[in-house]
């Protein structure tokens, strides 16, 4: 469960990113936020793992309350928060398997990481982690050689084997054309419910948060302005929270 208590974010600038959010995500939950760029879904899910430090209020996921003054603190709660990125990161020249033990590092001495000695049980979960994502054929191909629909898996398959509680992802599938981006998702989806990890996803199209959460979470200038099931995010509700009309670009073209 992850809970937001009158959380704020201010940037260095002054900024205010995140203001006065209160709201829970319970566990198993797939939840999508949307808004115009700049409504402050990035700041969102990036204040729940530490990445953009809260200002005031209280964050916690599970027992733990997000401190981002304690980098100890930070790095346990990191090992049981996944994210996942636009961009993958992934580390190209090294093998989709290895890209895919870097999620078992938290639980690995630093010198078998650095070593590449990872234990054999680590090893399996990778191969199982990759299983799911259906990529366990690609284990010892070059990360970079992949297509972008299979880099995300890859980036999925790290996460998972991390066990994680919760996944946070920025954009996942916003660098994929559209009929990849539905299928990663899915997978996304698929796996989340299967192993009843909460997901909180950023998303740039409203028919794929539509199609694949249980919730939509609307932002507009740093505050939440919609906060329902996704049956209740009606055309009307969204055009309130984008103030304008809907139109082409809100959805991923090539639905299938
Ligand atoms: N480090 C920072 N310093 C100052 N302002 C920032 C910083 N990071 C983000 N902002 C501002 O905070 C607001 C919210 O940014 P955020 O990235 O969370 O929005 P977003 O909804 O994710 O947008 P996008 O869809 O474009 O990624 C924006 O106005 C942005 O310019």
């Amino acid at each position: 469960m992850i809970t937001f208590e009158n959380v704020h974010v201010v940037y260095p600038n002054g900024f205010k990113g995140l203001n006065d959010i209160s709201l829970t995500i319970e566990q198993g939950e797939f939840v999508a936020i949307i808004g115009l760029s700049g409504a402050g879904k990035s700041t969102l899910i990036r204040a729940v793992n530490g990445l953009v430090p809260y200002t005031d209020g209280t964050l916690t996921v599970g027992d733990t309350v997000v401190d981002p003054r304690n980098k100890a603190k930070l790095r346990r709660l990191r090992s049981r928060v996944g994210m996942i990125f636009q961009q993958f990161n992934n580390v190209g020249r090294i093998s989709v398997l290895n890209n895919v033990l870097i999620g078992r590092s938290a639980m690995t001495p630093t010198w078998r990481s650095l070593l590449g000695w990872y234990r054999p049980e680590d090893r399996e979960i990778a191969f199982q982690s990759l299983e799911r994502v259906g990529i366990v054929d690609k284990a010892y191909n070059r990360a970079a050689a992949l297509s972008g629909g299979q880099q995300q898996r890859v980036a999925i398959a790290r996460v998972i084997a991390q066990d994680p509680e919760v996944i946070l992802a920025d954009e996942p599938v916003a660098s994929l054309d559209p009929p990849t981006a539905r299928r990663v998702l899915g997978d996304l989806r698929r796996i989340q419910s299967e192993l009843g990890i909460t997901c909180v996803v950023n998303m740039h199209h409203l028919d794929l948060a539509r199609d694949y959460a249980d919730r939509i979470i609307g932002m507009r200038d740093g505050e939440v302005v919609f906060d329902g099931p996704t049956a209740e995010a009606t055309d009307a509700v969204i055009q309130e929270v984008y103030q304008r009309p809907l139109s082409q670009e809100d959805v991923v073209e090539g639905a299938q």
